[in-house]
Order: C-alpha cells, then sequence, then structure tokens
C-alpha cells in the first residue's frame, strides 16, 4: 500500500507517519511518501532516519517527495498549511487561514488531478477543512474527497458521553456533524447506547444534555468560547479547562479543543489518532458509515455544499450520504450551518 503525507514535518503530518507505523497500519512492504517543500529536505532526510532508528523491522519504505507532481498513492493526507497561532495575542481569523492556505490546496489538487492515477482517496485535515474538501472534490472528483474534521468531532462527542456515562467509546453511537470549529451540529437524536433500551437512553440523554436545546447551543457556544478566550488572554488555562469540565459533552466538543491549541501543547496526537482511524475504515474495503466533511450535491436534507454529514465509504470513495432521524431543530442547524458555509466557501474563492 501507497500512502502520502503532505505536510510530513509539520506537528500533525509528522504524528500521522509515527501512528500509522505504530498502530500497524503500513510496515515493511508497503510505501509512505513523505512530501514537503524543498527548504524542507533537510528535516525530512532527519524524520526519516529517527524513524528508521525507532522502528528499524516495522518501518515501511519512506520516501522523500519534494514535488506535487511526484505524488503517488493510494490514498493522501493533506495536511500541510498554515495553522492559527497559538499565541492568543495574535489571533487570526478563519478567513485569514482560508486565503492563506487556499493557493496550497489549488496547488496540491491540480497536481495530483494531471499527474495522479486517478483513483486516490484524499483525507483533509488542514483547515478550514470545508475549503480544502472544496477545492480537492472540484479537482478530483467529489466521491474521493473527505475532511477529516467531522470525524474527530464525532470521536469526541462520543468519548465524552462514554467518559460522562461511564461506558466504552465503542457502546456509544452518536454524531457531530456540520462545520469543523463554529459550526459544530450536535445530533442528540441520533444517540444509540448499545445495552440499553430506548426509555434509558432517553432519560440519559437528558441528563448529559442538562438543558441546553439544539437550538440554543450555537449562541451558548459562541458565548462559551468569547468566555474561554478572555481566560486564556489573561493566562488562566487552568481555570479555562476547569469550567469546560462543567459543561455538557457537546460543548466541552467544542471548548476543548480550543483551550488544548491555546495552551501551546495543540492538538496534533488526537487528530493524527482520528485521521489514521479514518485511514483503516477508508481502506478496510468494508462498507461502512463514518462522519466526514464532503461536498454534498442535494443528497441530503437538500445540501449542496460542504459539510460533515455520515456517509456510507467504500474502497473508492463515499459512495451515499447515511441519512440519520434528525429532530426539527437540528435539521434547521445543519441547513442554516450549510447555507453559512456556502456563504464563506464563495467569500474565500472570490478573494483569489
Ligand atoms: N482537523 C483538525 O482537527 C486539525 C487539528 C490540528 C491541525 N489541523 C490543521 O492541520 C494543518 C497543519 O497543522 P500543524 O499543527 O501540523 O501545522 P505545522 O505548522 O506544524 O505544519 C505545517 C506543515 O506544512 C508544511 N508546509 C507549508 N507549506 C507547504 C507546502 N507548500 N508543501 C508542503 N508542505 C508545506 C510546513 O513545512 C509544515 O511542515 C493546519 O491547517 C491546521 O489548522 C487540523
Amino acid at each position: 500500500m501507497n500512502i502520502a503525507v503532505i505536510g510530513a514535518t509539520g506537528l500533525t503530518g509528522h504524528q500521522v507517519v509515527v501512528q500509522l507505523i505504530l498502530k500497524g497500519l503500513v510496515g515493511p512492504m508497503d510505501r509512505v511518501q513523505l512530501v514537503g517543500r524543498p527548504p524542507a529536505e533537510a528535516r525530512l532526510r532527519g524524520m526519516v532516519a529517527d524513524i528508521r532508528d525507532a522502528f528499524f523491522e516495522a518501518a515501511p519504505e519512506l520516501d522523500i517527495t519534494l514535488s506535487p507532481e511526484e505524488i503517488a498513492a493510494e490514498v493522501i493526507v493533506f495536511a500541510a498549511g498554515v495553522t492559527l497561532p497559538t499565541d492568543s495575542r495574535t489571533p487570526m481569523t478563519r478567513d485569514a487561514l482560508a486565503i492563506a492556505n487556499r493557493t496550497l490546496f489549488e496547488t496540491y489538487a491540480q497536481a495530483i488531478a494531471r499527474h495522479g492515477h486517478g483513483h486516490e482517496l484524499v483525507i483533509v485535515v488542514s483547515n478550514p477543512v470545508e475549503l480544502g474538501v472544496s477545492i480537492f472534490a472540484h479537482h478530483l472528483g467529489r466521491r474521493r474527497v473527505f475532511g477529516m474534521g467531522a470525524y474527530q468531532d464525532t470521536l469526541r462527542f462520543r468519548r465524552e458521553i462514554a467518559g460522562e456515562l461511564g461506558l466504552a467509546r465503542q457502546r456509544v453511537e452518536a454524531y457531530m456533524l456540520g462545520e469543523h470549529g463554529s459550526g459544530l451540529v450536535p445530533t442528540w437524536s441520533s444517540l444509540r447506547l448499545h445495552g440499553f433500551d430506548p426509555e434509558e437512553t432517553d432519560q440519559l440523554r437528558r441528563r448529559l444534555r442538562r438543558g441546553l436545546t439544539s437550538a440554543g447551543y450555537p449562541d451558548t457556544l459562541a458565548n462559551e468560547t468569547k468566555g474561554i478566550r478572555a481566560l486564556i488572554e489573561a493566562g488562566d488555562l487552568g481555570e479555562a479547562f476547569r469550567h469546560i469540565g462543567t459543561l455538557p459533552a457537546d460543548l466541552r466538543v467544542g471548548l476543548g479543543p480550543f483551550a488544548t491549541h491555546y495552551s501551546g501543547a495543540k492538538t496534533a496526537v488526537a487528530t493524527a489518532n482520528a485521521t489514521v482511524d479514518m485511514l483503516r475504515v477508508v481502506l478496510s474495503g468494508h462498507q461502512t458509515v463514518m462522519a466526514a466533511q464532503v461536498a454534498l450535491k442535494g443528497e441530503w436534507l437538500g445540501l449542496d455544499t460542504v459539510i460533515g454529514v455520515p456517509v456510507l465509504v467504500g474502497h473508492q470513495g463515499w459512495v451515499t450520504v447515511n441519512p440519520l432521524p434528525l429532530d426539527d431543530d437540528e435539521h434547521a442547524q445543519l441547513c442554516a450551518v450549510g447555507r453559512g458555509v456556502t456563504d464563506k466557501l464563495r467569500e474565500w474563492e472570490a478573494a483569489a
């Protein structure tokens, strides 16, 4: 198997390569292409030496690639580009991030479309993930392109619920859909707790939500984000994490990574874990449902944009949306977020 990691020397890209090996997804019969810019060549060489030193027998063939035209892989992880600074005193808007990364998305998408074999699957990690998916889908065809934001947000949502109930994460089924970052849509209607009947699940769902409704979620998340930002700017990370711990699971999903990023630790380990997990699903050859940002053309709820939804995945890409039973507020929320993403994509693309 051939896997390419674009932005391999970055915090996230590096973690993806290490976790691919540690989790046994690649071994000596496989090849991992480490893709970076020419100025990163020395660092890529050092990275290869370090990985061989650590995992000699288990390591795959590690190739250094400095040109987008030379990427040749079955699955490509895109983790290159600018990221939000961790110093809260120099904030960067998502708009500025989009403008900074747009050219990079375009360059790689065009090169892979021109020089690739036409079947590569692409997992977009870099932000804004919706913009990355939109650009890659435009050049490669939308069925081959996934954003990992919704996959990671869904893992986090399940983990928060499982932790609060004292269950293994595997017993919790629930989806965090929408836009990665500020447009999360927790679909509490999708909650299934294996081993609990619908009545018990209803009771636990009420307990977990603590009175926060789907309609009230976006404003509450925005207000809580302001509060956490103020604590971070005041240098009180400890209070920020303590406060997040008092909030319901769906708010913790939105706020935990925010505080982790600004703590300076960043979220590379969890992001790589989710990416490698997603890669495992995509490569398994079994048809499986997973959450991902994909470019929709009205397949579900009339959504015609890039948004996180549950998709049925096969070895050639996503096949169809796996619809969930949503209540009216969740439905309205997902459509509103979809319209917001469409407006942003239009703006970011017009700023070219
Ligand atoms: N989806 C998520 O949950 C999530 C989590 C963390 C980070 N991210 C995103 O992933 C991206 C990377 O984050 P990071 O923390 O690893 O950043 P980083 O700064 O550590 O790494 C970025 C890498 O991109 C490389 N790069 C820049 N321009 C390049 C080019 N033209 N060709 C090849 N490589 C190039 C840099 O050399 C660097 O190695 C960011 O966009 C960030 O927002 C997403």
